[in-house]
């Protein structure tokens, strides 16, 4: 068991972590992921947090943190998330018209700022997708012989996805928690195991307390073998 982490937010947790060598090297052993792992990524890497323990009077993440935390369920995860830049970018967009920004400052964004914007993700560097799990999945995952279960893939989307609005969250808290509310899996292909994979989503839209998310699942074959659409909603300010 790790050493239970000591970050007060998310956000500082992203800005000052890096994911292990020991990851990084065995995630680099596989030439497909290379566009994303080397220098000129727009991703950075960093740990999978939900797998971070989290000390052992605190309950929160087990699931990850400890029972799929081993060699013969997922024996590496790391997390790719893309530069503070384009986040902030993405946080216009994302909460240009909607009454859910995460930050006061970016309320009423004004047809000059959004503008602006664009401009600036013209030159700041493309990120495709808001938040990316590297995984590993090893055969006791199986549900049918050799292939992952359908509730394995779905628990991953749901962290994934969970992973991704926390990133938009800012560290004074103008967003309460966000829960998932609905998640639609579409399984579309078998995924073999043991195997390697990416599950790639990115937020698509906000309405006020309302977030919606888009995932997929791929290999080293590009084939898109699992999808999801999520919805998220914030708790009530002041608590559920
Ligand atoms: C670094 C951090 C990483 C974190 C990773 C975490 C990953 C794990 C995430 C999870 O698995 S969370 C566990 C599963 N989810 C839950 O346990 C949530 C259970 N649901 C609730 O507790 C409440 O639904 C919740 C507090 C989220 C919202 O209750 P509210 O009473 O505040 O909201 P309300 O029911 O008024 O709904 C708000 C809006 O969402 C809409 N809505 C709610 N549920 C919906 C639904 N299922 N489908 C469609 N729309 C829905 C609802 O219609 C409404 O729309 P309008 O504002 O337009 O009227």
């Amino acid at each position: 068991m790790s050493t239970p982490h000591n970050w007060t937010t998310y956000t500082a947790f992203l800005r000052t972590s890096r994911a292990s060598e020991s990851d990084l090297k065995y995630f680099a052993l596989h030439p497909w992921l290379a566009p994303l792992l080397s220098p000129g990524s727009p991703y950075r890497s960093v740990p999978f947090f939900s797998r971070l323990e989290k000390g052992e009077n605190n309950t929160l993440d087990r699931f990850f943190n400890r029972v799929i935390n081993t060699n013969d369920t997922i024996p590496h995860a790391i997390a790719l998330v893309p530069g503070d830049e384009w986040l902030a970018l993405r946080r216009k967009e994302l909460f240009a018209s909607s009454t859910s920004s995460p930050s006061s400052s970016q309320q009423n964004v004004t047809g000059e700022e959004k503008e602006q914007a664009t401009t600036e993700q013209e030159t700041t560097q493309k990120a495709e997708y808001d938040f990316i799990l590297l995984t590993s999945l090893a055969p006791s995952l199986s549900g049918f012989t050799d292939t992952a279960h359908g509730g394995l893939l779905s628990a991953l989307f749901d962290e994934a996805m969970g992973c991704c609005t926390a990133a938009f969250r800012n560290d004074d808290d103008a967003v309460q928690e966000l829960f998932t509310v609905n998640l639609n899996v579409t399984y579309r292909r078998p995924v073999p195991l043991p195997g390697v994979y990416a599950i790639r989503v990115r937020v698509e839209k906000t309405e006020g307390r309302k977030w919606w998310l888009k995932g997929e699942l791929v290999g080293g074959d590009g084939v898109v073998r699992t999808s999801a659409e999520s919805l998220w909603v914030a708790a009530r300010k002041g608590g559920l």
